[in-house]
This record gives C-alpha cells, sequence and structure tokens, in this order.
C-alpha cells in the first residue's frame, strides 16, 4: 500500500506504475459495499489517507476545495464552523473519504434535499492512469465551455483516473432540523405519508427514509439499540431542514395532526434536540452494521419506481422463505432506493442462485437499476447489463480504453469481464 500526500506523489506513482504494466486500487476509507476499494489478485493499493488537506474555503459562495482524502464528517465539521453543512451525509461518515464519495457517487441521506454530486461537485483534480494530472478544479457555479469532463469520474470507481482534489458546494447549515419518526401499518401508508409531507412540508423536507420492522428487530437484537416507536410494520424518519424554527414546528405540527388524524401513521415521536435526533437516527443508519451481526448478508441496492418498491421485498422472502434468515427491505425512500438485504446462517450458493439473476431480472422488468447508489465494483459489475444498454456498456469500455489504454487502474471493477 502506498500513501501520497500530494499531487505530484501520486502522478509520480501512476507514471512508475504505467511504465512497468502495474495494476493500481485506489482506496478511500474503504467503507464501500460492492468490493470496488479492494484489491482482487497482486493490486498495488494507492490509499488516500494521508491526502487529507482541506484547500480552501469561500465563506461566500460556500465553495469547499479539499484533497480527495479528507474525510467526510470531519469536512462537515469544519464547514459547520463556518455556517455551512457538506451536501451529502452517510451512515459511513467517521471513515468514508470525499475522494471515494465522488468516485462512487456516493448518494446518502441527504440526497432528497441536495441533489447528488454531478449537481454539487464543481470541480476536480484527477491523475490519469499515465500519471498525467487534469486540472478539472473549477470552483464557479456555472461553466459551459465544452463538456463537463469532471462528470466522467464522478461515479466512474477508480478505473478512469485516481480523484486527488474536488471542489464541492456546501449549502448552509439550516437553523432548525426536526425529525418525526412514525410507526405506519403498510407500506401503502408509508408512500401516502411521502406525498402528503411532501405536498405539507415543500421546501423544508430534507430527508424521507424507510425501514421495515425487521430491521428494527435487528438492530435492538444486536446493537441493543431502542425505538421509542414500536409494533408497526414499517417506520418512517421524516427530517425537516430551516430557518425559522417556528416556522418549520408549525408545518411540521400541521403534517403530524393530519398524518394521525387521517391514519397514515398509528404512532410516532419527534426530536428537536440533538441528542434525540442523533439517537433516532442512529435506528437507521446503523441498519449495515446490525446486519452484520446476523450472519451472512446478500446486498441489493436497487433503484425502482418509488409504488412497487417494497414489492421486490415480499416477493423475494416469498420466494427464499425459511432458506433465507431475514429478508429486510429498508432506503431512501424519497429517492426511490431500497436497500434489500438478505441474511443467512452462512453463504451458500444455491442459495444465491435462488437470489440471482430473479432480483435483477425483476427489477429489469420494472426499468429499475441494479445499483442505485453502492456501484458496480467487483461484485455486481458482471450485471451491468440488466440495467444498461449492450451499446451503452460498449461506449464505457471505449472511454476505459482511450484513457487507461493499459488496463492499469482499479481493473476487475465495474465493467465485465470476458466481452
Ligand atoms: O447496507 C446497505 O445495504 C445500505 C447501506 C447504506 O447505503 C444505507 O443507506 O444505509
Ligand atoms: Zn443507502
Amino acid at each position: 500500500m502506498l500513501k501520497p500526500q500530494t499531487t505530484a506523489e501520486v502522478s509520480q506513482i501512476l507514471r512508475y506504475c504505467y511504465e512497468r504494466n502495474l495494476a493500481v486500487n485506489p482506496q478511500g476509507g474503504n467503507t464501500g459495499l460492492v468490493g470496488g476499494s479492494v484489491p482482487v489478485f497482486d493490486e498495488i493499493i494507492l490509499s488516500t489517507a494521508l491526502m487529507n488537506r482541506i484547500i480552501s474555503f469561500d465563506k461566500v459562495s460556500g465553495i469547499l476545495v479539499c484533497q480527495a482524502g479528507c474525510i467526510l464528517e470531519k469536512l462537515n465539521e469544519y464547514v459547520e464552523e463556518q455556517g455551512f453543512v457538506m451536501p451529502l451525509d452517510l451512515g459511513a461518515k467517521g471513515s468514508c473519504h470525499v475522494g471515494g464519495n465522488v468516485a462512487t457517487n456516493a448518494g446518502g441521506l441527504r440526497l432528497l434535499r441536495y441533489g447528488s454530486l454531478r449537481g454539487t461537485v464543481l470541480g476536480l483534480e484527477v491523475v490519469l492512469a499515465d500519471g498525467s494530472a487534469l486540472d478539472c478544479l473549477a470552483s464557479l457555479r456555472k461553466d459551459n465551455t465544452g463538456y463537463d469532463l469532471k462528470q466522467l469520474f464522478i461515479g466512474s470507481e477508480g478505473t478512469l483516473g485516481v480523484i486527488t482534489a474536488v471542489s464541492i458546494l456546501c449549502p448552509q447549515k439550516p437553523k432548525a432540523v426536526n425529525l418525526a419518526f412514525l410507526g405506519c401499518q403498510s407500506f401503502a401508508k408509508v408512500l401516502e405519508t411521502f406525498t402528503t409531507c411532501r405536498a405539507m412540508l415543500g421546501e423544508i423536507l430534507s430527508a424521507y427514509e424507510f425501514m421495515d420492522e425487521k430491521c428494527m428487530e435487528l438492530v435492538e437484537r444486536h446493537l441493543k439499540l431502542s425505538s421509542p416507536v414500536t409494533g408497526s410494520p414499517f417506520y418512517v424518519l421524516i427530517e425537516t431542514s430551516g430557518s425559522n424554527s417556528t416556522h418549520d414546528e408549525e408545518k411540521l405540527n400541521n403534517f403530524l395532526e393530519q398524518a394521525m388524524s387521517s391514519g397514515l401513521a398509528t404512532d410516532g415521536t419527534v426530536a428537536t434536540d440533538d441528542k434525540k435526533i442523533k439517537a433516532l437516527w442512529s435506528l437507521r443508519e446503523r441498519i449495515t452494521e446490525a446486519l452484520t451481526h446476523d450472519g451472512h448478508v446478500y446486498k441489493y441496492d436497487i433503484s425502482l419506481p418509488v409504488g412497487k418498491l417494497y414489492d421486490l421485498v415480499t416477493d423475494t422472502r416469498a420466494r427464499l422463505g425459511p432458506r433465507a434468515k431475514n429478508v429486510v427491505g429498508y432506503g431512501h425512500l424519497g429517492d426511490g432506493n431500497l436497500h434489500l438485504n438478505i441474511t443467512a446462517e452462512s453463504y451458500s450458493h444455491s442459495l444465491l442462485e435462488a437470489i440471482e439473476p430473479f432480483v435483477y431480472e425483476w427489477t429489469a422488468r420494472c426499468n429499475g437499476s441494479i445499483s442505485a447508489e453502492h456501484g458496480l465494483g467487483f461484485k455486481k459489475k458482471q450485471f451491468i447489463g440488466y440495467s444498461k444498454a449492450k451499446e451503452a456498456v460498449l461506449l464505457m469500455q471505449r472511454f476505459k480504453a482511450m484513457l487507461d489504454p493499459k488496463g492499469i487502474l482499479n481493473p476487475y471493477k465495474m465493467l465485465p469481464s470476458g466481452s
């Protein structure tokens, strides 16, 4: 593993590897879930761990420029001191690197409000396979001069270049944050609650997450967390972020009154203080961790038309029956993103065969995506065809061949092999 500190050192490493045909595995915080950040054979790991310098922050525009190895949570703390927040937030914030976030186009919990990194990343510095540095580190909201090259590297999972610095637009830190945690009796009610709260909360809605009762059981059993709301088949977490607490609370209370009186939600709690907000968020953010304590986990990260989101969980549960220990569904409902996770006591090839390609075929039939936000990495790359046309994959391979003709950058990842 090599740990460069500067872009010049990354250039030197890649030039050396390029000349000698040595494969390189770029690695950030190594928190990915599809095997994109770990070597497969003898790749040299190029870690961004020591590239953690903040380069500049503009307090007027909220534009942050930093090295790729900065930890997301640290960046958030830094910009919060100046009255801003990072435009993305995810469970792995304590160890993930912003460069890795950009390389995988991470989504997370704030996407509903601030949009994807494709909008908030304003510029990138990237070192290409041959060691040359590409400076696209613009700090402008608007720039229509030619192709938007940075987009090629966002979500390219380290296969086209190594991201060394990021310029990103940070929104104002909201003055008032409220959280409602509600229990719903059916998935139809979860959907209706979503449309109602979107209409009634408008611009202050900043997250709409859901989890099923199995998820709740697992965080309670394995992490000893306790929920103030219990006994419902579904739970939703609704966050508001705004600039006026009186106005926000009034809106939230009107919505809650409507949700309770019309039977959309049957139970619920509200949090306005930091400690309770954090505790409620933990119930949702720590599901992944709880699952790892439940046995071997088969993980799926699916985009679907929101109305069909939970049908995949129900169908998978029915198909697998007692062969699975738990089949759980949760995720970013507001973004149409389901996390379907299946646990079993141990890995079994026959169980895998019962799940795949079933889950992928089901998703493709609904014109969904087999990777909403985690990427394809090593584990899902052979299945890209379920979500992308042949011609699109061919064009991706041509980009790859043009930018990395020797195929040294994160080989065996993202693009299918043997085609
Ligand atoms: O573990 C998963 O499947 C999801 C992880 C993460 O994207 C989340 O939203 O919690
Ligand atoms: Zn997620």
